[in-house]
């Protein structure tokens, strides 16, 4: 690599579409951001709010700390720690006769993620912050309100560390009724401003399956009706985004499955990834289920 060069991660290279839709959340939580204030992007799965996060950052140039919600996250965990002990020995030969060893030890202690991005000005993004249980997200409240993070007085002599001017914070958190995901603390919440994303418009996710298959734009439409078309009538209250969409797209680009009616591979492709949707569903309702992909495979695909 050239000197001076720093290696992308790999988010970095990902393909981001920016439709009206897209880019209207985005100048309103840039503006937020620009403002000094943190940005919560709260949505149901796969509206892009992590991809949308990742970008902001990467627009705004500077290092990202990113961190995923964890039940099990301790403050440690974020905040950092003592990780052993290190041993410090002083020989003084000053005077040949005198021969003094001096042995101490000292904490040693390691920065967590939270603690490196207040440092040093990063981006923090949180993505699904809501998975972490609160007591462990209240370390965010003096870092938003007051700028400052109280670490253990050992680590720096009891003062607290004063948060970077560059440092910004984007959360992004699902819907409570998920799995696993805790009501945000109302304290937390009154910190933030609140953008709710919902699924993206149809021009959105066809542009975002299209680019993320490498599908016509007139396939990758197609493809979208029919995941609509079964989030709307297959009366399950499915999380059907457009993760779903790229992955019918994927595997028949990948396998150049012909997008047509009667096409087998194909017709079974989406059944089955229509109905991993809804799990458990066994015997009549399956075949029923079934039955309905097949005929909106048909409706879509005639020509
Ligand atoms: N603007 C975009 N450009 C390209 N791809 C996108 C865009 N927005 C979302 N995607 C893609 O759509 C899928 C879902 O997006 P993402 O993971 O950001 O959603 P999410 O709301 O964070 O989902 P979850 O809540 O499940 O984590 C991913 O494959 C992502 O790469």
């Amino acid at each position: 690599m050239p000197a001076g060069q720093s290696e992308k991660t790999s988010w970095e290279n990902e393909i981001f579409i920016e439709t009206p839709y897209i880019r209207n959340i985005e100048n309103r939580a840039m503006m937020y951001l620009e403002a000094g204030f943190p940005v919560h992007l709260s949505g149901p799965s796969g509206t892009g709010k992590t991809s949308l996060a990742l970008n902001i950052a990467k627009n705004m140039g500077r290092p990202v700390t990113l961190i995923h919600g964890n039940e099990d996250f301790s403050t440690t965990d974020l905040v950092g720690g003592n990780v052993g002990y290190r041993r410090k020995k002083v020989i003084d030969d000053y005077i040949n006769y005198v021969h003094s060893i001096t042995e101490s030890l000292q904490q040693q202690w390691l920065d967590g993620r939270i603690t490196t991005a207040c440092r040093n000005g990063h981006i923090l993004i949180y993505d699904e912050f809501t998975r972490s249980r609160a007591e462990v997200n209240n370390i965010l409240l003096s870092i938003l309100e007051e700028k400052t993070l109280s670490l253990p007085s050992f680590q720096n002599e009891g003062q607290d560390l004063k948060v970077h001017p560059q440092f910004k914070a984007i959360f992004t958190s699902n819907p409570v009724e998920y799995a696993g995901i805790h009501k945000a603390q109302v304290a937390l919440s009154d910190r933030l401003i609140t953008l709710e994303l919902d699924d993206f418009d149809f021009d959105s996710e066809v542009a975002i399956t299209a680019a993320k298959s490498g599908l016509d734009t007139e396939v990758a439409e197609r493809i979208v009706r029919v995941m609509r078309m079964f989030r709307e009538t297959c009366g399950y209250p499915v999380v059907a985004s457009v993760r779903t969409s790229i992955k019918i797209a994927r595997v028949m680009s990948v396998h150049h499955l012909s997008p047509v009616s009667g096409e087998q591979t194909f017709g079974q492709v989406c059944i089955d990834i229509l109905l991993s949707l809804i799990p458990g569903v066994s015997g009549r309702e399956r075949e029923k289920l079934v039955g309905l992909v097949e005929g909106i495979v048909d409706s879509c695909f005639q020509h």
